[in-house]
C-alpha cells in the first residue's frame, strides 16, 4: 500500500498542495497488522487536515455511474414533477430540495443547486417515525425507472463503507471496538444527490456556489464527477480537490470532532462555480438520533481536557438543518432540546468565509 499525493494528477488550478490519497484495498482484511497500517494512514490524514481521498474502497464504480444516471434523469424532469417530491411535504426530511430552497450561507455569491435527500429507509410503522421524529422514517422515491433499486443499493454499499472507515478510526484512536459503531445502529445518516448549475456565462468561475461550512455528522464520503470543491487547510487557505472517478473524498464532521475531543477536525469546505454543471453525492455518516456525543474518556486527559459540552446527535443535526432549510422554519420546527435558538454552529469557528 502506498500513499500518493493527490495533486500528482494536477487539476490545472495551480494549487501545489494536495490531499493524501490512501489505498484502502485491504480494509476488509482479517490481517490485524495490515488493518492497523490503513487505520493509521487514515487517522493521520484525519488529524492533520480532516480531509483525505480513498482509493481501493471496493464500491462498485458501475453502480456509482448508474446512480449518477438516476440523479441526471430525476433532475432533468420538469419542475412540477420534481416538486411532487418536495422535501417540505415530508415530515422526516426526505425528498427534493429545489434550487430555491436552501438558506444561503453568507459567502454564497452565485448559489444555484438542487438536491435529493434520503436516509435509512425505515418502514411506515417505525416507532420513531410515528412519534414524529424529524430525521427518521421512510424515504421518498421518485417513480423514475430504476431509481429506487439503484439508489437503495448505492446507499447500502456506501453506508457499509462508512461503517468500515469508522471502525478503523476506532482502531487508530485506540478506542474499544464499537465505541462509535455501536452508536450507528439506526443512524441519522443521509445521502444527498446534488446538481449544481452555473447559471450564465457572466458568472465568475471562482465565485462561491455552496458556501463555506462544516459537515454536521461524523464523516462524509463524497463522490463527485466535476471540479469545484475546495477545502480549507490548517493554515486557513482554500485548496482545490481534484476529481478522479475512482476516488472518494472523505472529511471529518462536527460529531466526530467532539467525540475525539478535537483530535480529528471538522474541516470547512465550499463549492465554487468552476464547472458549468456539476454532480456530486455526499453520504453523511452519523450516529443514532439519541446518541449523546461527548469526548470519549480515553481521549481526555490533563494535557487535553474535554473541550466539548455533551449534545445529542439528533439535536445538533436538527438545529443545523433548521438553520439551512427555510421549509423547516416555515413548519415552525424547533430542534428538541434547543433552548438557545442560536443559528451559529460552534464547529464553524474557524470559518474564513471571504478569503480565496
Ligand atoms: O458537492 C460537493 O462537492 C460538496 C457538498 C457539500 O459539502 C455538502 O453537501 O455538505
Ligand atoms: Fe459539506
Amino acid at each position: 500500500m502506498e500513499t500518493l499525493i493527490a495533486n500528482q494528477r494536477t487539476d490545472g488550478s495551480g494549487n501545489e498542495e494536495g490531499l493524501p490519497l490512501i489505498d484502502i484495498s485491504g480494509i476488509r482484511t482479517a490481517d490485524r497488522r495490515k488493518l492497523m497500517q490503513i487505520a493509521d494512514e487514515i487517522g493521520l490524514a484525519a488529524r492533520e487536515i480532516g480531509f483525505f481521498r480513498l482509493i481501493g474502497h471496493g464500491i462498485d464504480l458501475s453502480l456509482v455511474e448508474r446512480t449518477y444516471r438516476m440523479a441526471e434523469r430525476f433532475f432533468a424532469m420538469p419542475d412540477a414533477y420534481k416538486r411532487a417530491y418536495y422535501i417540505g411535504l415530508s415530515s422526516n426530511h426526505r425528498g427534493y430540495v429545489p434550487f430555491t430552497e436552501k438558506g444561503d450561507y453568507p459567502d454564497e455569491v452565485n448559489r444555484s443547486y438542487e438536491a435529493f435527500d434520503m436516509g435509512v429507509d425505515l418502514p411506515h410503522d417505525d416507532p420513531d417515525y410515528l412519534a414524529g421524529n424529524r430525521l427518521l422514517g421512510p424515504n421518498v422515491w421518485p417513480d423514475v425507472l430504476g431509481f429506487k433499486e439503484t439508489v437503495a443499493e448505492y446507499y447500502r454499499q456506501i453506508s457499509a463503507l462508512g461503517r468500515l472507515v469508522s471502525t478503523v478510526l476506532e482502531l487508530h484512536l485506540g478506542l474499544p471496538p464499537g465505541s462509535m459503531t455501536d452508536h450507528m445502529t439506526k443512524p441519522i445518516s443521509q445521502l444527498r444527490l446534488l446538481h449544481y448549475v452555473r447559471r450564465n456565462d457572466q458568472v465568475d468561475t471562482k465565485s462561491v456556489n455552496m458556501g463555506a461550512h462544516t459537515d454536521y455528522e461524523c464523516l462524509t464520503l463524497l463522490h463527485t464527477r466535476n471540479a469545484g470543491l475546495q477545502v480549507m487547510t490548517a493554515e486557513d487557505r482554500w485548496i482545490d480537490v481534484p476529481v478522479d472517478h475512482r476516488v472518494y473524498v472523505v472529511n471529518i464532521g462536527d460529531m466526530m470532532e467532539a467525540w475525539t475531543n478535537g483530535l480529528l477536525r471538522s474541516t470547512p469546505h465550499r463549492v465554487t462555480n468552476r464547472s458549468p454543471e456539476r454532480f456530486s453525492m455526499p453520504y453523511f455518516v452519523a450516529a443514532n438520533h439519541s446518541t449523546v456525543i461527548q469526548p470519549f474518556p480515553e481521549l481526555v486527559n490533563a494535557d487535553r481536557p474535554s473541550g466539548y459540552e455533551p449534545f445529542r446527535a439528533g439535536d445538533h443535526l436538527e438545529r443545523m438543518l433548521i438553520r439551512d432549510f427555510p421549509y423547516l422554519r416555515k413548519q415552525g420546527a424547533v430542534a428538541s432540546g434547543d433552548k438557545s435558538q442560536s443559528v451559529e454552529n460552534p464547529f464553524e469557528k474557524r470559518m474564513n468565509r471571504s478569503s480565496s
